[in-house]
């Protein structure tokens, strides 16, 4: 199908292979629609585990309806069909405790947006709800998660100091933080790095090489440098289908498709 330069199915998808890697999600044939707008087409990406897999493409691409669709956040706003496997199971069915399913696949907004309380509440707010009530237990936590998100050394004599007090970065940092007190296994963000300043995004990026150490990411960003530096795979969307899916070097460098080589080369539309 030709959409105005680009046929729309000249693709070039990476497919894993499960015997050398493994897949922590994947989709099949998901497709997403707000009302009658089709505003994601054909997915069937796979996300290795312990890996950054970043989500580019121009404006209004379907990037983020594609990542919003993998923890059900577009529940309210659109339909949503197709598979969504994780751990064998298809997270994309009726009968998912959604509550529970977004402990292990979390997610990191585009704009910071801790809670008006401490930042130390901000971490044990959802724990507690959870049950945990133990005080040592959720300081242990509090210290593991924001060392994770890097924050520890920023913070750590100031706990109790309002979360609003801190900067943009360090507030993204610390939802970072909150998202991982959950113990995820997957961490969806979406633009974490648009409202930042150069030197906070190099910080949560940073931040993100050494969190995909224990889990994997899945990134929209409309930063290119951040894509080639970050991420360890890059899906390319245009007009709500994904045209090139492949190791971030490899696309960067040598992409199949002409969209992505327009996109990349700055020659698209
Ligand atoms: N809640 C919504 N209701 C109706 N249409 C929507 C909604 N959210 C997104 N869309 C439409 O779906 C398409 C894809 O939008 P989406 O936000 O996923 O793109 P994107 O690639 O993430 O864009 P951006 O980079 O600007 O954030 C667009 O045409 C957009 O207008």
């Amino acid at each position: 199908m030709n959409v105005g330069k680009y046929d729309l199915n000249d693709t070039a998808i990476k497919q894993f292979d499960p015997q050398k890697q493994e897949i922590a999600l994947s989709t099949e044939d998901l497709q997403v629609y707000y009302g009658n707008k089709h505003a994601f087409f054909d997915g069937n990406l796979q996300f290795e585990r312990y890996k950054i897999t970043a989500l580019i493409g121009a404006s209004g691409s379907g990037k983020s309806t594609f990542l919003r669709s993998l923890n059900r956040m577009n529940d309210d706003v659109a339909t949503v069909t197709g598979k969504i496997l994780y751990r064998g199971i298809d997270i994309n069915s009726k009968n998912i405790n959604l509550y529970e399913m977004r402990k292990q696949i979390g997610m990191v907004f585009q704009r910071p947006n801790p809670f008006s309380k401490s930042i130390k509440e901000n971490i044990t707010f959802a724990l507690k709800e959870n049950g945990i009530k133990d005080k040592q237990k959720l300081d242990e936590i509090v210290e593991k998660s924001l060392r994770g998100a890097a924050l520890w050394d920023e913070v750590k004599d100031d706990l109790d100091k309002s979360a609003l007090a801190l900067s943009g970065g360090q507030q993204q940092r610390l939802c970072i933080a909150r998202a991982i007190a959950m113990g995820p296994d997957i961490l969806l963000m979406d633009e974490p790095c648009s409202a930042l300043d150069p030197i906070s995004t190099l910080k949560v990026e940073e931040t993100m090489l050494e969190l995909k150490k224990k889990y994997t990411i899945i990134i929209v960003t409309h930063n290119m440098q951040q894509a080639s530096r970050a991420s360890d795979y890059t899906a390319f969307f245009h007009m709500g289908h994904v045209i090139e899916y492949d190791q971030t070097k490899r696309l960067f460098t040598n992409p199949t498709t002409q969209a992505a080589e327009d996109y990349i080369s700055g020659n698209f539309g």
